[in-house]
């Protein structure tokens, strides 16, 4: 019997492949994380993301303007707080001369045109190393005492110039709380990115070492999702779009494309992905041992989150990706 249909026809030469692809991989898609220390001229590589550092402020704008060279306009720093500023209600996420907002302004002086998101939760602030305010007593992560930090934190990212707001703390209520503190007091065009289903995650190991900001005590299960649950992200996505989110995100990516598949179908807000520090990692260990072609990987990786349905990534492989679509 020959065969009437004949897929293969659409995959015979490299130029009929690229008529005919589904799915586009492009700068404007990368969202580029990276880690601020104290300090000056340092770069220190994290040990479980090779290729990945924590700049101190002069060198991160160093390395924004190369980032920016490539084509990438994005970027959402996260902190390495002293453990000595660090205290129960994370008290220094909202001082305007501290690391973060300080390094944050000056970034937006040095850039004007890129976009910058900041991180709103308390886990880089807080001693206990949780995304909210513990009870001391029952050890509870207080949710509603929580909104009143996470709404001042949000504020004074605002006012360091941030574009974009990403809550990653996961406390009910939170986008509603953050884009109401923003609206009255002259921020309504501040943007918030919820990180609308944040899964509690292994994968997020590397990130916590990188700003040592494990949790002391617990796990973070009373907050982030449950990782068997696609219905809930439903939910939460339900709420944030009520709430007022512009973005919705889902964290982490790959072991969630199909979490990033049913969010797409269900909003008409821009849907976005956390390809996160375990994912990296992942990819990367296997390169380096020689066991799979890490560029290739790579680019496989970001097209299927692109593929599952999310308009933007942040992933640490930015910088890494441009480089490789700038050659064609
Ligand atoms: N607010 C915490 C936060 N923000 C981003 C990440 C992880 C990102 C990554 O692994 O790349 C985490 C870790 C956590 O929830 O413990
Ligand atoms: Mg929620």
């Amino acid at each position: 019997m020959i065969p009437t249909h004949r897929p293969r026809r659409n995959r015979k030469s490299e130029v009929i492949r690229n008529m005919v692809q589904e799915t586009t991989l492009s700068v404007h898609d990368f969202i580029y994380p990276a880690f601020l220390i104290e300090g000056q001229n340092q770069q220190l590589e994290i040990h479980s993301m090779p290729g990945i550092h924590r700049f101190s402020a002069d060198r991160l704008i160093d390395e924004i303007g190369r980032c920016v060279e490539l084509g990438i306009k994005s970027f959402a720093p996260f902190p390495s707080i002293n453990d000595g500023l660090k205290d129960r209600l994370a008290k220094e996420s909202a001082n305007p001369e501290g690391l973060y907002l300080k390094t944050v302004a000056d970034i937006k002086r040095q850039f004007p045109d890129i976009v910058l998101m900041t991180d709103v939760a308390m886990d880089p602030y807080s001693s206990d190393g949780h995304d909210g305010i513990v009870d001391a007593d029952s050890g509870e992560i207080l949710n509603d005492a929580s909104l009143e930090v996470l709404g001042q934190m949000a504020l004074a990212q605002a006012r360091a110039g941030a574009d974009i707001i990403g809550p990653s703390d996961m406390m009910d209520g939170r986008v509603a709380w953050i884009r109401d503190i923003l609206d009255q007091n002259g921020f309504s065009h501040v943007s918030i990115m919820s990180y609308t289903a944040k899964y509690a995650s292994a994968f997020y190991g590397p990130f916590r070492d990188a700003l040592d900001s494990a949790p002391k005590r617990g796990d973070k299960k009373t907050y982030q999702m449950n990782y068997a649950n696609r219905r809930e992200a439903l939910r939460e996505l339900a709420l944030d779009e009520q709430e007022g989110a512009d973005m919705v995100m889902i964290k982490p990516a790959l072991s969630y494309l199909d979490v990033i598949h049913e969010v797409r179908t269900n909003t008409h807000l821009p849907v976005t992905a956390y390809n996160v520090s375990g994912e990296y990692a992942m990819v990367k260990s296997a390169a380096q041992q020689g066991w799979l072609d890490g560029e290739k990987t790579m680019m496989e990786v970001l097209m299927s989150i692109k593929r599952a349905g999310a308009d933007a990534i942040l992933t640490y492989f930015a910088k890494e990706a441009a480089a490789v679509l700038h050659r064609g």
